[in-house]
């Protein structure tokens, strides 16, 4: 299984130029977790410190309970094996074939022999599809082929963690479609903890366990995916929805003038470059594809979310809620009643939602018996940003009945 990163108050910054001060997280193990963020924020500088290829000025990033930041170097060197990186764009050696480029590692830092490099980069060349490619340059394959090339070689040490930095750009929404498939097939495979940069709204939506946001310098939120999906944040609601109308701007920050001058132009009745249609809400989440495990880390972090999820904001409880089938929320709301004899909000639980799998079928037996000890959400709750609206209810004795959002994700009768 994944390894857990919990990342405690990190600061970078370059020179003068601070990138982001005080962020903290946790990557639980074995989920799959996405960072949005406008451009320029920070993101690569981000995943760099993960991996000890950049020093923060405070803080910690603590991996089986190594801090990387203050580690000897030799501690590092083994921390880092830990982790398997694909890079923005494939960084493949131009002049090996990719079954070159594959082995690297292994023969880099590895003593295995020629028989087993060959055995484990043809696994990874399949694991990712491209069997039959493994004699070609890159510079002959096309860029959805060098991203899988380079997931191939991030595999080849079987990490436990993999930083993926933007694996969408340069590719086709539907080449896309298929990597983010391929993410969530490995990790069903392997189980390992993902972390993904992207600013490919459907990816957010689709792949992740939990999903944050740098803006500011600052960590704006970090969560079960429910929480961003669902939030009223004008920095989220822009971000998501691919507005002008909002506090980002083309250097990352606006002034007041400039949003009164835009919103202006809008009011005017000119667009601001977006589609109607609100891209906020939860989605259903990328299944694994049929024959391969159901992901044991759906199931750990289901269990997770259920044990705080009294603690999150209404509408993201909706989502969450709207996500189980019947039998899972009847069981739920039974164990919620013998440990806190509060009743659950009201609301979902109907059968055969888009997301009932044959793995949610499974988490009647799954949800706690009693509260963890000392349960807490692991990851920050939403802080406003721009505009303070009233804090979401955080106990639901005290939350107004709920009532379900409209579902267009709810699987029609007779669907399998
Ligand atoms: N080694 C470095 N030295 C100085 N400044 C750097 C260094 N690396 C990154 N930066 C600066 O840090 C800021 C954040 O860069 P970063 O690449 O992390 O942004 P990002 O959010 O990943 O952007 P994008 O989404 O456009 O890829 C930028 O202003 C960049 O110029």
């Amino acid at each position: 299984m994944g390894v857990e990163v919990a990342v405690e108050g990190l600061s970078k910054s370059f020179g003068k130029q601070a990138i982001w001060r005080d962020v903290t997280l946790t990557l639980p193990s074995g989920e799959v977790s996405v960072l949005l963020g406008p451009s320029g924020t920070g993101k690569s500088v981000f995943l760099k410190c993960l991996i000890g290829l950049l020093k923060p000025e405070k803080g910690r990033v603590v991996i089986n309970g190594v801090d990387l930041c203050s580690c000897p170097e030799r501690d590092l060197y083994e921390i880092r094996k830990l982790f398997g990186v694909l890079f923005q764009d494939g960084a493949l050696f131009g002049s090996m074939n990719i079954f070159d480029n594959v082995a690297f590692p292994l023969r880099e830092h590895t003593r295995k022999s020629e028989k087993e490099v060959r055995d484990i980069v043809m696994s990874k060349i399949d694991m990712v599809g491209m069997l039959g490619a493994e004699g070609k340059l890159p510079g002959e394959i096309s860029g959805g082929m060098r991203k899988r090339a380079g997931l191939a070689r991030a595999l080849v040490l079987d990490p436990q963690i993999i930083l993926c930095d933007e694996p969408d750009s340069g590719l086709d929404p539907v080449r896309t479609a298929y990597l983010s498939q391929l993410l969530i097939d490995l990790n069903a495979q392997i189980d390992a903890t993902i972390l993904i940069v992207t600013h490919n709204i459907n990816v957010a939506r689709t792949v992740p366990d939990n999903l944050g946001m740098l803006f500011r310098k600052e960590l704006v939120m970090f969560g079960p995916r429910e929480v961003l999906l669902t939030s009223e944040e004008p920095v989220v609601e822009q971000f998501l929805n691919g507005r002008r109308i909002g506090p980002i701007g083309m250097s990352e920050e606006k002034d007041q003038a400039q949003m009164a001058q835009e919103q202006a132009h809008l009011d005017a009745g000119h667009s601001d470059g977006s589609l109607e249609e609100d891209m906020r809400g939860v989605v259903p989440q990328l299944e694994p594809t049929p024959g391969l495990p159901p992901r044991d880390a759906a199931r750990r972090r289901r269990q997770r979310v259920m044990q705080i999820l009294h603690t999150l904001p209404e509408s993201a409880q909706h989502g969450i809620l709207a996500s189980l089938s019947r039998d899972d929320y009847d069981r739920y709301q039974e164990w919620r009643r013998r440990t806190t004899g509060m009743a659950m909000p009201s609301g979902p639980g109907t059968t055969g939602t888009a997301t009932a799998t044959r793995e949610q079928t499974r988490v009647s037996q799954e949800l706690p018996t009693r509260p963890a000890a000392g349960a807490q959400p692991t990851q920050q709750i939403p802080r406003p940003v721009a505009q303070s609206r009233p804090p979401a209810p955080q106990q639901p004795q005290q939350s107004p009945p709920m009532r379900p959002r409209p579902r267009p994700w709810r699987r029609e009768e007779g669907d399998q």
